[in-house]
């Protein structure tokens, strides 16, 4: 069986990022830049004031002294003329410092008389004014590709000048729920029935990754329904499928989808939960198998899904929150698998951050998957741990999935 690290990379290997698209800024939010975003201007523009003032020259400024003031330079219309000796200038935050001033003299510590000012406290030489280009320059790389905008960054843009975005187009992931159990959450259920949890919670995830998702509707466990229902799959971008990906009877996935062209990469990984996961592809689409147990489809989607939905839309970074902990309770020795175990989070006495896992791990309970903050990573054949020793955990409360 393949190990997570290596059926990662064979996920990732080869996919394309989408191609971009023109947005407005502000629309731009949590969308991934397709390109440098590079400053079309210096910010500030020019040298300008940061308080509300007199624009001087230090030098004539002493305590008690006289300047002759000899115009106002309000926001948006900078003065036209010069500040020469012992002459002062009024100004306002943000407006344009005129030439020959070289500080900015507050109104708090001056006497406006007429057309005289009246220096209290002189400014030292360059106080109060923000220098041309000391945010950014022209030119300057304000926003790299591959970063998911924030509102910061929607700021930094607009600030540098930008109405519009070039960004990556959103990855297309379909879903595939199977199943002859599984009814549309509210429906009513049959005997021997189960809502389907899966296909709501893979289409949060892929949204949340920032994909759009397209909900299938959930196919009978034949082999015909299976392939009528991901037949023309080629339009998107991934598709997920979900169930029947084990040795049963009735796990068709991999035949169903065999009929429509599927080429399976590999089937069967080290890890629990999610075993039976599969990799192929049918044409371009890259397709993953992800068993039906909610749980075990959940964590194959942030392990292996969300890279992959990541890698698609372009996004620079592609892994999980990681952090190291402390163990809240003793585990035993693992086998030859993976564990991803759901976890409580809390702090230790001494600040450190304490990770306890749920006694019962379940992967059909979607419950302590719901209430867990974090995943305790146990790798392949690590030996027993005992309360109180180091941990690697992925950290579910720093992810909004
Ligand atoms: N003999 C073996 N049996 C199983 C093995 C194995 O190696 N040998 N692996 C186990 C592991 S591990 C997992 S995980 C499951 C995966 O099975 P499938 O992917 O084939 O999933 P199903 O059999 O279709 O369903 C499993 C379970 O999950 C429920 N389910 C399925 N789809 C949904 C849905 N959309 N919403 C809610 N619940 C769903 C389904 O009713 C089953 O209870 O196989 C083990 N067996
Ligand atoms: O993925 Mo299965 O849940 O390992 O039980």
């Amino acid at each position: 069986m393949l190990s997570v690290a290596e059926a990662q990379a064979r996920i990732l290997a080869d996919l394309v990022s989408t191609g971009p698209e023109l947005v407005p800024l502000a629309d731009s939010w949590g969308r991934i830049a397709a390109a440098d975003i590079a400053a079309r201007l210096d910010n500030p523009p020019a040298d300008v004031s940061a308080m509300d003032g007199y624009a001087v020259r230090a030098g004539d400024c002493a305590p008690g002294g006289t300047l002759s003031l000899v115009g106002e330079s309000p926001a948006g219309h900078p003065f036209p003329g010069r500040v020469g000796p012992g002459e002062t200038v009024r100004i306002y935050t943000g407006s344009v410092v005129p030439d020959g001033a070289d500080a900015i003299l507050i109104q708090e510590n001056a006497q406006e008389d007429g057309g005289t000012v009246t220096v209290a406290v002189p400014p030292g030489a360059g106080q109060h004014i923000r220098r041309r280009g000391q945010d950014f320059a022209v030119d300057q790389v304000v926003v790299p590709a591959g970063r998911a905008l924030t509102a910061r960054d929607i700021g930094l843009a607009a600030a540098a000048n930008h109405a519009w975005v070039a960004v990556r187009r959103r990855p297309v992931v379909a879903i595939l729920s199977t199943g002859d159990e599984i009814a549309l959450p509210g429906d009513p259920i049959a005997p021997g029935g189960i809502a389907n949890s899966n296909t709501p919670m893979l289409a949060a995830l892929v949204r949340a990754c920032g994909g759009v998702p397209v909900m299938l509707p959930s196919a009978r466990d034949t082999v015909s329904d299976i392939a009528r229902l991901a037949h023309g799959i080629e339009t998107a971008d991934l598709l997920l499928t979900a169930g029947g990906a084990s040795v049963g009877r009735y796990d068709l996935v991999q035949q169903g989808l065999e009929r429509i062209g599927l080429t399976v990469d590999f089937w069967k990984i080290a890890m629990r939960p999610g075993k039976p996961l599969m990799h192929g592809r049918i044409g371009r689409v890259s397709v993953l198998g992800l068993p039906g147990n909610p749980v075990a489809a959940l964590v194959c989607g942030l392990v292996f899904a969300l890279p992959a939905i990541r890698a698609l839309a372009g996004h620079a970074e592609r892994s999980l929150p990681e952090d190291v902990a402390i163990l809240g309770g003793d585990l035993p020795e693992n086998d030859r698998r993976a564990d991803y175990l759901r976890a409580t989070l809390s702090r230790a006495p001494d600040g450190r951050l304490l990770a306890t896992a749920f006694s019962r791990q379940d992967s059909a309970m979607l419950h302590t998957l719901a209430r867990s903050q974090a995943l305790i990573l146990r790798p392949p054949h690590a030996p027993p741990a005992r309360a109180g020793e180091p941990c690697r955990v992925v950290r579910l409360d720093m992810l909004a999935i």
